[in-house]
């Protein structure tokens, strides 16, 4: 026995009979006292296992108030009292106490009901280390369930909701998984039954900002924990909006906050809410912060779970991309040219290729786009991760945004699964945004919102996903005619127009022909097994004399076709006249001339804005300010475009003309 106990009593008669009669029962009496204060004091020195304590003591404080304490330090106590009032009574009953003996009381009875105390306690201790046991097993067993990361966190909650009850939680870290939300909430609905509320459809039910509710989130992941209850919950709402709105939302009235480190430096925070006043006990900090390592390795394993899973999802993409790659591109080999002109286009991409920076790569069909984006690509520090080509023109309109961001499972008819985009497909590498000139206006302003914010969401998804991908575009286009003709966004046109490139066209750098024609003349004598034997005289020179329209891909097919014919003894002549006809026998109208000097681009970027301004003018009737004006339909400040006006020398009056009528 020899068990310590403390008397808390008032009369000092009562306390003295009961020391001796408890020291003769093999007690050891560790102190008495008769106020609130001493038995704190007592508690501290001498840590009791027993407690025996009357209701009134002296002082302003009861032993009432000291049996919250004794629950919550889980401390056993035995009420002693003559008082048999029945309110006073029913407080009594709601502190748990371990027995309870009416004045005056037969020696026999104090040790018997001492004695079913320390059972009930000891016995309760057991039963709450057992229940945790259990908790820490369901907690592991969340692993191994086939699930996804909210999937996941639900069924945390719900082992949770076992040992600390709540009718709304949020559950939020400050390093979630790459593609998931740093927070995700769930309402119970019923047994096991709970409703899931992602950040933004929160930010929309309960009327938050997305950017004041992660905000908030993060502030509660630094805070110390914290249990609100009746009045301290009234105060919390009164200083916290955020907490406000939640409570007004979900009826809610008491609140418990704790955040807990997991490996790695995250944070991770739990923030129970219940519909009653007084939920919240230090007991329940207390039990997670005994949970805290199976919470932690739970947490750890899911973020883990999360992680391996978008990698698998990211080489499935990369390995379904690449094997379509193969087909098109196994042939890629190095870029030919030694002319002044291609001299200059390698200075640039090696100049560029090692920055972020984005390029636009300008020429003609065929003048080697692909390969210059591509040689960027393999020159940066992209290069291990994947080049991804989107082809603009070949899209049709309505599924190029599918195409770049991708979808969810359902998100329109037709799409019956989840699809990833290529932008997604580009994550850490390279995308090439081939024939942008073909881009419809709608999408062009999607894509630009991408570019400014570096995420992109997909169709019919709930979150956005950040994206860190170098943007590399081409087209044989006039943009800055576009741009004028009000087809192409000017805004736009700013953003992928950083590093222009501009690929000559083969007539203009007549020196690489013989080059040329020896490399695919190569390609071609070991694709068809004949050997090369030169190329005849006058094929030669028909070929230096041609203005090739269609560029190095038309040598190549000519070349092809020679090779076909050949029977492999002779030397190579065309399957076709090379003549040029009316329109390609100069510069033609149809080809397009880009400009070659930053000053010319700068110059051409002046016209096609001033362009771009006057046609908006001309459609507001010149109206800068206000709704329908200028600036409105420009999405930019008023007096902004006043400046940008003034700059390109547009007076405020001007009266624009279109081009035909000669401006
Ligand atoms: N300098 C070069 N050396 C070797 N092959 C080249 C060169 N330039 C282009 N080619 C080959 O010519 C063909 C056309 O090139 P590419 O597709 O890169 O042109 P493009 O400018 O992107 O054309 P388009 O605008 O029609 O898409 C490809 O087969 C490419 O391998």
């Amino acid at each position: 026995m020899n068990k310590k106990i403390l008397i808390v009593e008032d009369e000092f008669i009562v306390a003295n009979d009961l020391r001796i009669t408890l020291k003769n029962a093999g007690y050891q009496v560790c102190a008495i006292t008769d106020t609130f204060n001493g038995a704190m004091q007592a508690i501290e020195t001498h840590d009791p296992e027993l407690v025996i304590l009357d209701i009134y003591l002296k002082g302003n404080r009861t032993g009432i108030d000291l049996a919250r304490v004794l629950h919550e330090k889980n401390i056993a106590f035995v009420y002693l009292s003559a008082n048999n009032n029945e309110t006073v009574m029913e407080e009594a009953k709601t502190t748990q106490p371990y027995g309870f003996l009416v004045k005056p009381f037969r020696e026999k009875d104090v040790l018997v009901a001492l004695e079913i105390a320390h059972y009930r306690h000891a016995h309760s201790i057991e039963a709450k280390l057992r229940k945790e046991q259990t908790l820490q097993v369901e907690l592991t067993n969340i692993m191994t369930s086939k699930a996804g990361w909210e999937e996941r966190l639900q069924q945390m909650a719900a082992i949770l909701q076992q040992a600390i009850p709540f009718d709304y939680i949020l559950l939020g870290m400050n390093n979630a998984p790459e593609g998931h939300n740093c927070a995700c909430s769930f309402f119970r609905l019923g047994f096991n039954e709970y409703q899931r509320i992602r950040l933004a459809e929160l930010s929309n039910v309960a009327n938050i900002q997305p950017e004041q509710l992660t905000g908030f989130i993060n502030q509660m992941i630094t805070n110390e924990p914290g249990l609100y209850n009746l009045d301290a919950f009234e105060t919390l709402c009164a200083r916290v909006p955020e907490k406000r709105s939640l409570a007004r939302k979900f009826s809610l009235e008491s609140n418990l906050d704790i955040a807990l480190p997991l490996t790695k430096g995250s944070i991770f925070l739990f923030s129970f809410y219940s519909r009653r006043p007084d939920t919240y006990k230090t007991e329940h900090i207390q039990l997670l912060q005994r949970l805290q390592n199976a919470l932690q390795l739970t947490i750890d394993r899911l973020i883990a779970f999360a992680e391996i899973e978008r990698l698998t999802e990211q080489l499935e993409r990369e390995k379904n991309y690449l094997r379509e790659e193969v087909k098109t591109t196994a042939n890629f080999e190095e870029i030919i040219g030694s002319s002044y002109n291609m001299l200059r286009v390698f200075d640039l991409v090696t100049q560029v290729a090692p920055v972020d920076t984005s390029v636009l790569l300008l020429g003609e069909s065929g003048t080697g786009k692909e390969l210059v984006a591509r040689a960027i690509h393999n020159l940066s520090p992209r290069k291990d991760k994947l080049l991804v080509k989107v082809n603009c023109a070949a899209l049709p309109a309505n599924l190029i945004e599918s195409e770049l961001f991708g979808h969810e499972k359902g998100a329109f008819t037709g799409a019956h699964d989840k699809r990833i985009g290529k932008f997604e497909l580009a994550q850490g590498g390279t995308i090439f945004l081939d024939e942008i000139g073909e881009m419809p206006p709608d999408m062009q302003s999607k894509l630009l919102r991408v570019l400014q914010e570096k995420e992109i969401e997909r169709i019919g998804g709930r979150h956005t996903i950040k994206v860190d991908v170098r943007i590399i575009a081409a087209t044989n286009r006039h943009l800055e005619k576009e741009i004028a003709a009000g087809k192409f966004r000017l805004d736009l046109y700013y953003r992928l127009n950083v590093f222009p490139i501009t690929l000559p066209p083969l007539r203009e750098r007549k020196e690489d022909i013989p080059l040329l024609a020896g490399f695919f003349a190569q390609k071609f004598s070991r694709k068809t097994g004949k050997a090369f034997h030169g190329i005849k005289p006058e094929a030669q020179e028909e070929m230096m004399r041609y203005n090739w329209p269609g560029n190095i891909r038309e040598m190549e097919n000519i070349i092809e076709q020679a090779f076909v014919l050949n029977d492999g003894k002779s030397p190579l002549q065309w399957g076709r006249p090379l003549i040029n006809s009316p329109e390609t026998a100069t510069s033609s109208p149809t080809i397009i001339t880009h400009p070659r000097t930053l000053d010319e681009v700068k110059q051409q970027q002046q016209d096609a804005e001033r362009e771009y301004i006057l046609a908006i003018l001309k459609e507001t009737n010149g109206r800068v300010r206000g709704a329908g004006g200028a600036a409105e339909k420009l999405n930019m400040k008023p007096t902004t475009l006043e400046s940008r006006m003034e700059k390109l020398g547009i007076k405020k009056n001007h009266t624009p003309k279109t081009k035909e009528n000669g401006n």
